[in-house]
């Protein structure tokens, strides 16, 4: 979808080092956005994305044995919906690609037309341009088990390949959506990541029930949310969880105890709210500081054999 950051980078670098050709596809796609989301508001930095391919393809002339990026696909709507102007409404008419019940689950919960403008859309893509192989990151990693499951389903003749989460250095997955965050709300941000941290520690210290795993996860967000609770809205950053969920690798249904052969997924969402009382000279972030920013992250608990 573009603002391409150092998570988008990696992906290509990984389809460069493992293909001659890579097409990258940019297009904020407006069905996986539901009428009351951030679609509009969804940052467009066409030209510093164009330079950042440019300045990625100049590094990949110089290896030997490396593709390189041979076009960027950015069609306009007519073109990925042709017959329909395309509809956010759940009961919106349009001809989809949907996949139940995975694709309800989670962020499906929190944002019902999501998978399936997702789905959608990416099969769109994968028509047009017939890949061998497709690259998604593990940041979106309920998108990652939903296209799966949809190229197995409808028999698709691609490889899916998925890359690590990017990160920063304190924890916090790089998304497109942080410049909407500021330093106040940028610091404490990374509590979802420090939250499934500490929930990863006790799986790797060989607990397997759900409410070992999790409730540290929990003690983590909510200590935090408490603390800027209580400091006055000038200083504070409000943060609400929307969930923190510990699901089989497969369907994404929640589990009561880790099958440690096969392993886990632990995920969250939170939500960082407008900043209450922005200060003179404080960075707010794009948009300063009156977007609320939907963060998501996840850890795979990986099978121990
Ligand atoms: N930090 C990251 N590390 C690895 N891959 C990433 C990262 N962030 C995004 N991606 C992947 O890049 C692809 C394009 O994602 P997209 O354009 O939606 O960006 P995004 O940064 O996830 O945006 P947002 O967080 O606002 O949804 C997806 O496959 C996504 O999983
Ligand atoms: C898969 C995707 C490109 C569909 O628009 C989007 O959800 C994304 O970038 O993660
Ligand atoms: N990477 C997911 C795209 C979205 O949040 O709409």
């Amino acid at each position: 979808m573009g603002a391409l950051h150092e998570g988008h980078i990696s992906l290509m670098r990984q389809a460069a080092a493992e293909n001659t050709d890579v097409f990258v596809s940019i297009y904020v796609n407006p069905t996986q956005f539901g009428v009351n989301e951030d679609l509009d508001s969804y940052p467009k930095t066409w030209q510093e994305d164009m330079d950042k391919l440019q300045a990625l393809n100049k590094e990949l002339n110089g290896q030997t044995g490396s593709g390189r990026i041979t076009a960027v696909f950015a069609p306009i709507t007519k073109v990925v919906y042709p017959t329909l102007p395309p509809s956010s409404e759940i009961t919106g008419p349009g001809s989809f690609v949907t996949i139940t019940p995975l694709g309800s689950l989670l962020e499906g919960a929190s944002r019902p037309v999501f998978f399936r403008g997702v789905a959608t859309v990416c099969m769109k893509l994968f028509n047009i341009v017939m890949p061998e192989r497709v690259y998604f990151g593990q940041k979106d990693v309920q998108q990652t088990v939903v296209i799966k499951r949809m190229v197995k389903d409808f028999h698709l003749d691609t490889d899916v390949k998925i890359g690590p989460t990017e990160r920063e250095a304190d924890g916090l997955a790089l998304s497109s959506r942080n410049v909407y965050l500021g330093a106040r709300r940028r610091e404490v941000g990374v509590v979802l990541s420090r939250a499934l941290k500490a929930a990863e520690k006790k799986y790797l210290q060989g607990k397997r029930l759900r409410a070992d795993i999790l409730w540290p996860a929990n003690e983590v967000s909510s200590s935090k949310m408490m603390e800027q609770d209580d400091l006055p809205p000038s200083k504070r950053a409000r943060v609400e969880v929307d969930y923190i969920s510990l699901a089989d690798p497969d369907t994404m249904e929640e589990i009561e105890v880790v099958d440690a052969s096969k392993g886990a997924i632990l995920s969250g969402a939170i939500k960082m709210l407008p900043l209450e009382e922005p200060q003179e000279r404080e960075d707010c972030g794009l948009g300063g500081g009156a977007v609320t920013v939907r963060l998501i992250d996840n850890i795979i608990l990986q099978p121990i054999k």
